[in-house]
């Protein structure tokens, strides 16, 4: 098959679909790939490094989209792209089509059969292609929050870890999977008061195992989820039902309940977000206000980090990948875990989860 690796072109998206050791991978399987010059230059692989693995480099996105037989990308498809996809392609990358009809409507039309990785599942249950950079952006949404919670910054003026005699600040997580376990983390190491919450009792245990006393475990309802948010300095969004729209656990109104110049930081804002007043920023301009509340909602965080967020996804993608390569769509047939993947087949939304939620 033609593997064909376009180059990001999502607002200060550095990451790259295949790495050089990646796209290696694929020819040592008796694969092609096709790479958009400069590709790899977020991450400091140039055109040569691909070459010398046996990869064609192209000078446009054009070609790479007209020829290969499968995209790899890393962010949703940007509408001057899904009008390059056709039928008989198949397309691999995050989608999030819940919160975003348009892009499902542009995939349908287009024709393409189109694999999101936030809905591969795993042999236990989780979302492999999603965890790594779940991992990535908890343990950023703690460096996002601490940042934007610094005067010069619009923030209250808080150190994350205070100071002998002087109390640290609170950190409130909304979800404790994998964004929200790597935040608790974070906020921890630097000495943040932590609280934690969940929908799941089960998982609540395994936190409270986990962490040992240094964090608090609580049930997630709207009556605790008020309680915690009236002195807490950071609010981290981070549930996900998966293929559905996040729900608004913060409403505007409940803003009106915290210290002023605290920090939301969304991460679920690929979903859609999970505070009322969310709406998706970028790396250029990360936060807004409302109501006196910094919001920090950048939808594709570990773009900031691509050395370590490329190869942390590379690693993960790369088994279902080299199986869509080897066997074409049929590998969604033949494997349980990567047939939720499949979003869009044929002209039409073939996920159960994420067709309900776009209400088709
Ligand atoms: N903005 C960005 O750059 C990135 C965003 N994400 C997003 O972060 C979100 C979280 O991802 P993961 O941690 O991997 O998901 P996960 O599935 O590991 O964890 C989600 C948790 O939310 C809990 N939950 C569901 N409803 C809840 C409620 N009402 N109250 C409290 N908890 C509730 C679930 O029980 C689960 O433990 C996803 O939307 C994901 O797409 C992930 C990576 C990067
Ligand atoms: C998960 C996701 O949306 C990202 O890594 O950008
Ligand atoms: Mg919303």
């Amino acid at each position: 098959m033609l593997v064909g690796v376009p180059k990001e072109i999502k607002n200060h998206e550095y990451r790259v679909g295949l790495t050089p050791e990646a796209a290696r991978e694929y020819i040592g399987a008796g694969h092609s790939v096709l790479v958009e010059t400069g590709a790899g230059s977020g991450i400091s692989k140039d055109d040569e490094e691909y070459r010398a693995i046996g990869a064609e480099i192209v000078d446009t996105a054009q070609e790479v989209f007209a020829r290969a037989d499968m995209i790899v990308k890393v962010k949703e498809p940007q509408p001057n792209e899904w009008v390059q996809l056709r039928e008989g392609q198949i397309l691999f990358t995050y989608l999030h089509l819940a919160p975003d009809p348009d892009q499902a409507k542009g995939l349908m039309e287009s024709g393409v059969s189109a694999i999101a990785y936030e809905t591969v599942t795993g042999p236990g249950g989780g979302l492999p292609l999603l965890a790594p950079m779940s991992e990535v952006a908890g343990r950023l949404s703690i460096e996002a929050g601490a940042h934007a919670l610094r005067a010069n910054n619009g923030g209250r003026g808080t150190l994350m870890g205070g100071v002998p005699g002087v109390l640290p600040a609170k950190v409130v997580v909304l979800g404790g999977g994998v964004v929200g376990t790597q935040a608790a983390r974070m906020a921890v190491g630097l000495g943040a008061n932590v609280e934690i919450f969940d929908r799941s009792i089960p998982r609540l245990r395994q936190l409270d195992e986990m962490f040992q006393g240094r964090v608090a475990t609580r049930f997630s309802t709207t009556g605790t989820i008020e309680q915690a948010i009236r002195d807490a300095d950071v609010v981290v969004g981070a549930v996900l039902i998966p293929g559905a729209s996040a729900p608004h656990l913060v409403t505007r109104e409940m803003l009106g309940l915290m210290k002023n110049r605290s920090v939301l930081v969304d991460v679920a804002i690929d979903q859609g977000g999970c505070f009322e007043t969310s709406h998706a920023t970028t790396h250029e301009n990360p936060t807004y206000e409302v109501d006196g509340i910094i919001h920090y909602c950048v939808a594709n965080m570990p773009g900031a980090v691509p050395l370590t967020s490329s190869y942390a996804l590379g690693n993960a993608t790369l088994p279902f990948g080299l199986a869509l390569a080897n066997r074409g769509i049929a590998a969604c047939e033949e494997d349980p875990y990567l047939a939720p993947g499949l979003n869009v087949h044929q002209g039409r939304i073939v996920n159960a989860a994420v067709a309900e939620s776009l209400g088709f």
